[in-house]
């Protein structure tokens, strides 16, 4: 293990959200201890981050209620055991008093653990539906998922939708958790389950011949139950987890950019942006610019870098980090925006656009639509009112329609400029359901 997690022990007590260990010096940490050593604690003080293991983001997704935030909180406990992480319990996971109130999980939160093998940074999601912008911005930074299915529910809507979305953000390898097994006596019911978990998985363009399926009961493990459902299925989880998900070959060479997550502000040292890193690398010191929302992007300097409480020299591709940035407000920076190395990014509002409307089964709309259709583009953490019309030389544009089920070729005027590049992937989305995912096949202006 690392030399940092002795010497900083008392302040990563709970890892978690890489915006809090930004904030930690304004007492938003909870342990009492924490926030004394955090005050006292600058930048330049910090633990320093080894990269001895080879860095990998995953998360868990899946609907609601089927037991995404217990079992991250499992996994913790069962690496802690090992020396391999902090445990971080339900509640510092699910932390916010709405979050409490209503027992679901509403924003993502970062957790940190490592195995034998790797680093992993963990990205719990919300299950419901209302929160699927949330989801989305979480799945974008994963290089692979642990989606969570109910064995006492089997797959549901939010099931399918995930898996879709996270195809579609660029995720290729999923590792399924049958959980809440300790509530099932049919053993064929949980053949079902698994059965078409496999069939879902092929839908959606996963290897679901060979995807691991792991069935167990996150709730056993967190509670010291049951080892045989619990604890030893936490170890068959991870270890299909480092086998199956690979670790990714990282855009080092190009130039660097990283979509903006999150926005802080701490009072006597300026603004932080989080977000994990797309490409390239980043030194502190280094100038950057914030593309998105003005024509014109904003220029600032990197003071600091720093992930899950530890500083970093530099940022690479793959990193979860926040940036401390020198003389912009916090007003000034907006999750959307992507941070860059000068001059190497543009914001567009024009663009041509391929797309594929999803059907009703698989939650989109019921009827088709015609054009100057105005849906909610999703684009790396970004969302914006779009409009959307047939390509010049179109036969017939005013009466054709495009149905369900439909591939189609559009131009997409987004309302404010942001960073678009050809192939990138986007989502629709129109009164809380994903319509359509596509791809940017040209820009126009
Ligand atoms: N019996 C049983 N209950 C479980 C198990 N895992 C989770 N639960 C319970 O299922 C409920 C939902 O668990 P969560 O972990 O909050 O589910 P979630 O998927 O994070 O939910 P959202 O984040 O709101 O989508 C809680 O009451 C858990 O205690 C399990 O293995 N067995
Ligand atoms: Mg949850």
């Amino acid at each position: 293990m690392a030399s940092w997690r002795a010497t900083f022990a008392p302040l990563v007590r709970s890892v978690t959200r890489l915006s809090e260990s930004f904030i930690s010096s304004q007492s938003h940490v909870s342990c009492k201890a924490a926030t004394a050593v955090a005050r006292a604690t600058s930048i330049r003080s910090m633990a320093t981050y080894q990269r001895t293991k080879p860095h990998v983001n995953i998360g868990t997704i899946g609907h609601v209620d089927h037991g995404k935030t217990t079992l991250t909180a499992a996994i913790t406990k069962n690496q802690a055991s090992k020396g391999f992480a902090n445990f971080v319990d339900y509640a510092s996971i699910d932390k916010a008093p709405e979050e409490k109130a209503r027992g679901i999980t509403i924003s993502t939160a970062h957790i940190e653990y490592e195995t034998e093998n790797r680093h992993y940074s963990h990205v719990d999601c919300p299950g419901h539906a209302d929160y699927i912008k949330n989801m989305i911005t979480g799945a974008a930074s994963m290089d692979g998922a642990i989606i969570v299915v109910a064995a006492s529910d089997g797959q549901m809507p939010q099931t399918r939708e995930h898996l879709l979305l996270a195809r579609q953000v660029g995720v290729e390898r999923i590792v399924v958790f049958i959980n809440k097994v300790d509530t099932i006596d049919d053993p064929e019911m949980l053949e079902l389950v698994e059965m078409e978990m496999r069939e879902l998985l092929t839908t959606y363009g996963f290897d679901g011949d060979n995807t691991p399926i792991i069935m167990g009961s996150a709730l056993c493990a967190l509670q010291d139950r049951s080892p045989e459902i619990g604890a030893e299925r936490m170890d068959a989880l991870l270890a299909a987890v480092d086998e199956w998900i690979p670790t990714p070959q990282r855009d080092l060479e190009k130039p660097f950019l990283m979509p903006i997550e999150d926005v802080f502000s701490i009072a006597g040292r300026g603004t932080v942006a989080t977000g994990r890193v797309e490409r390239g690398l980043l030194k502190k010191g280094e100038e950057v610019e914030l593309v998105g929302f003005n024509k014109d992007p904003i220029k600032t300097i990197v003071t600091g870098i720093e992930t899950f409480k530890k500083e970093l020299d530099s940022a690479q591709a793959g990193d979860n980090c926040g940036i401390l940035l020198r003389g912009v407000k916090r007003e000034q920076v907006r999750r959307g925006m992507v941070m860059v190395r000068p001059g190497t990014t543009r914001a567009h509002t024009k663009f041509l656009v391929s797309a594929y409307v999803l059907t009703k089964e698989e939650g989109g709309r019921h009827t088709g639509f015609h054009g100057n259709y105005r849906p909610q583009m999703f684009l790396r953490t970004s969302d914006v009112s779009c409009t959307l019309n047939f390509p010049d030389g179109t036969e017939d544009p005013h009466s054709k329609t495009v149905m369900p089920g439909d591939n189609t070729e559009m131009e997409a005027e987004i309302l404010h400029p942001m960073a678009v590049e050809q192939g990138q992937r986007f989502n629709l989305r129109e009164g809380g359901r994903t319509v359509a995912t596509g791809l940017v096949t040209r820009i126009i202006e």
